[in-house]
């Protein structure tokens, strides 16, 4: 029995391979530089913040669409299956990301200033406190660069999201994954044996977030602000 004790916590040699491709490629896709550095230059006000993040917003799904495009299996998936992932994944991946960005000290301060120009963008407070609810919780997590780059993949790879249509292709990748995330976590987290169970209780949270979205998307359109097309045909507002 100590073998198999052993062979269930040890990450194998494929499944660190796996992991690297997944890693990489997390690291490779971030926004680009002149995007970030804006955070820094341009002037204070809600109409600018807002231009500003429907900049990074924008970006980010490129990078979301490159991220994804690396992991294993994803391009031999159904073809609208993957645009439904994509579709139904990207503001729980951007709420992941932001969650990653701000919980972590940034270069020069960008955090405080992305968390100022967050805080005054025409987003109302009643989605404001959820929304830095959630970093805080991710905050506490103190996650290792793996376990986001695979938090983000499982994210990715959930098969209940609508017009999926062949689920279990879509668990037979996610599973691997969480296989190894779940021996990621009691590497980096061997003191806290229930450190697995509550990053996955922290999809759950970022489920709720979804709703919130939609309905900042749509005070946001109240206002007259206009999104990129990219953003309208990932999120189906018009
Ligand atoms: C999600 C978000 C757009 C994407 C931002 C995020 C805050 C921090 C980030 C950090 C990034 C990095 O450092 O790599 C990439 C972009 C993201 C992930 C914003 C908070 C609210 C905003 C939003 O929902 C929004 C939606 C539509 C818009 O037009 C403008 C904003």
């Amino acid at each position: 029995t100590t073998r198999l004790l052993k062979e269930k916590a040890e990450i194998t040699k494929e499944q660190q391979a796996f992991m690297k491709v997944i890693v990489d490629s997390y690291n490779r896709h971030q926004i680009p530089q002149d995007v970030t550095k804006k955070l820094l230059q341009e002037q204070y006000s809600a109409e600018e913040n807002f231009i500003l993040l429907t900049e990074m917003a924008t970006s980010q799904v490129q990078v979301l669409v490159e991220f994804t495009k690396n992991i294993p299996g994803f391009l031999s998936l159904d073809h609208e299956d993957q645009i439904a992932l994509l579709k139904g994944s990207a503001v729980e991946a951007m709420f992941l990301r932001s969650a990653q960005v701000l919980s972590t000290k940034m270069p020069n301060g960008h955090t405080e200033v992305l968390e100022e120009r967050i805080r005054n963008s025409g987003i109302s407070e009643e989605f404001m406190t959820p929304m830095f609810n959630f970093y805080k919780s991710i905050g506490k997590l103190h996650m290792v660069q793996e376990e986001q780059a695979l938090l983000t993949a499982v994210t990715i790879l959930t098969p209940d999201r609508p017009f999926v249509k062949d689920h279990p292709a879509v668990e037979r990748l996610q599973e691997p994954m969480l296989e190894v995330l779940r021996k990621l976590c009691a590497l980096h987290h061997p003191r806290e044996p229930q450190y697995f169970a509550r990053l996955l209780g922290r999809l759950t949270e970022l489920r709720t977030l979804n709703h919130y979205h939609t309905e900042m998307l749509t005070s946001w359109r109240m206002n007259d602000q206009k999104f990129t097309p990219l953003l309208c045909e990932i999120w189906d507002v018009q």
